[in-house]
């Protein structure tokens, strides 16, 4: 079962609504541009690689649902678009990163392409993102099998599952990996305020496949560190510049108590994530809405107008990080240069 994928016939990208898990399972289809981006931006559809498919789904999803009639006003529409698309979440790279190689496709079909020729160019550069996902990530989950032993207990953040993938998961990948392999792994998962990705999600994902998982708060990772219950920490990434790993919001924290305590910290992410060219401090951080911190549903948690600062993201330095698990291999932070 795929995360996202493309309906032909209604020239719509379908995708499960992850705002419903773990209560529905539930599929939608979204027919527009401006949908997609609400698709993305509400965490419908969410995680780096599921973002990658997204951004080259939604320039397919623009060529296909664009009304022009001949090459150029076409090729316009797909560059207007693909900047709206971009700009819907600013920190995961995989998006704007899915949105290039479709647009990129579209660039290399020259000027003598038809309109036609032109939506074929941008739904088939969609589609091997999609399609090639699977398969790097299997490819990532069985090198980082490597590194877990059979009866190790893992904890994770968020979800970097399948759910953020189009399919089988990077850091939830490793663990898929090292159990079909037949080692005993069971898992912690951290709920993820404010929007829950862990609870929600990864408990959801990995009581689907009977992976034995434990939920907690986010403040106690600390302590079950230090009771000495956690051999590893895995968790995904957005992005991966020169100097730091971005993920969920937290990570940062997981690695430093991972660090005082002894205890590996691996990240677990596809070489699409990487984003060498550039630092920590050039990436911006997504910040969201306040509510979602004052707000559980129809609670409210918190004055109504009391000040928030919610960034959806953090960021770890990389001596923080023991090793990055990508598809190419296993690499400890140095080694990152080579990846180029
Ligand atoms: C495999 S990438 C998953 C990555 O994306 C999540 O963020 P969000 O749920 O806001 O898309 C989180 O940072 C995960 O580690």
């Amino acid at each position: 079962m795929r995360t996202i994928w493309w309906d032909d016939e209604k020239k719509a990208v379908g995708m499960i609504d992850q705002t419903l898990l773990p209560e529905r399972l539930e599929d939608i289809l979204v027919g527009s541009v401006g949908e997609l981006c609400e698709a993305i931006q509400s965490l419908r559809v969410r995680g780096a690689p599921a973002l990658g498919a997204a951004g080259g789904y939604g320039v397919a999803l623009a060529a296909a649902r664009s009304a022009a009639t001949n090459p150029a006003a076409l090729l316009h529409d797909v560059r207007e678009a693909a900047g709206v698309i971009r700009a819907a979440r600013p920190t995961a790279v995989n998006l704007s990163w899915g949105v290039d190689r479709a647009v990129k496709a579209v660039d290399e079909m020259g000027g003598s392409a038809g309109v036609e020729e032109i939506r074929a160019a941008a739904l088939a550069a969609a589609e091997l993102i999609a399609g090639e996902d699977v398969s790097i990530n299997r490819a990532l989950g069985d090198r980082g099998a490597r590194l877990l032993e059979d009866g190790d207990v893992v904890l994770t953040h968020c979800n970097a599952g399948r759910l953020a993938c189009v399919g089988w998961g990077t850091a939830l990948g490793v663990i898929r990996s090292a159990v079909a392999e037949g080692k005993k792994i069971s898992v912690y998962s951290c709920e993820t305020r404010p929007l829950h990705q862990g609870s929600r999600l990864t408990a959801w994902e990995l009581s689907e496949d009977n992976i034995p998982v434990t939920l907690i708060c986010d403040s106690m990772a600390g302590m079950v560190m230090r009771q000495g219950k956690i051999d590893k920490v895995i968790v995904g990434a957005d992005r991966i510049t020169r100097d730091a790993v971005f993920n969920k919001i937290g990570t940062y924290t997981h690695a430093v108590l991972a660090r005082a305590h002894g205890i590996p910290f691996y990240v677990a992410a596809p070489i699409s994530t990487f984003d060498l060219a550039h630092s920590e401090k050039e990436v911006e951080i997504e910040e969201r809405d306040a509510d979602e911190i004052r707000r559980l549903g129809e609670r409210q948690l918190a004055p109504p107008g009391v000040e928030v600062y919610n960034p959806a993201f953090d960021a770890t330095p990389l001596d923080l990080v023991t090793a990055i698990i990508t598809e190419r291999g296993i690499f400890r932070p140095p080694e990152m240069a080579d990846l180029g």
